[in-house]
């Protein structure tokens, strides 16, 4: 429950867990830069790196977590304005993601105006961290889009 608001708090992260639909993980392919991306996830990865062959692979892999294992890689270097791009990468793909399907973008606009968490324990920039008390730029990401979708 957020205290100030009183709404449920819907939080989101493994696959077994209730808007699992959420997460850059769920297979909801996305068409973007000329490509099509089997996940969020998938292009997210890739655009850490200049290396277009290597982007390609980040492409190819077959599931999310394979992407994000050679989106850690840091035998490529990440491209130097990295840190400065990757909440746009993030926006840009995430409300590609729920203007193409229409089952997550229900799902987001059902919940009104409630505040949405990655519940992920290890990632205190993307979801809410060990503590609880991470930034959770997804979840901000998605509640931006929702607002879009819903014409706020
Ligand atoms: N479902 C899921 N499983 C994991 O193991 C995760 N780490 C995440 N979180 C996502 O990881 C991405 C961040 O990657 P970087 O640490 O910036 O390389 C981002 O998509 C998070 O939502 N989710």
């Amino acid at each position: 429950m957020n205290e100030a608001t009183s709404t449920p708090v819907i939080y989101f992260y493994a696959q077994t867990d209730p808007y699992w639909e959420f997460s850059n993980f769920a297979p909801f392919g996305v068409a973007l830069d000329g490509a099509w991306w089997p996940t969020v996830e998938h292009f997210f990865q890739a655009m850490k790196f200049d290396d277009a062959a290597y982007r390609e692979t980040i492409r190819a892999s077959r599931k999310p977590k394979d992407a994000k294992a050679l989106g850690m890689t840091r035998k490529l270097p990440l491209r130097a304005d990295w840190e400065a791009v990757k909440d746009g990468v993030m926006l840009r793909a995430v409300r590609r993601k729920f203007q193409t399907h229409a089952a997550p973008r229900a799902l987001l606009l059902s919940i009104g105006h409630a505040p949405i968490v990655e519940n992920a324990p290890m990632d205190a920039y993307w979801g809410c961290g060990p503590d609880g008390r991470g930034q959770n730029r997804l979840g901000q990401i998605l509640m931006q889009v929702r607002a879009e979708l819903a014409g706020e």
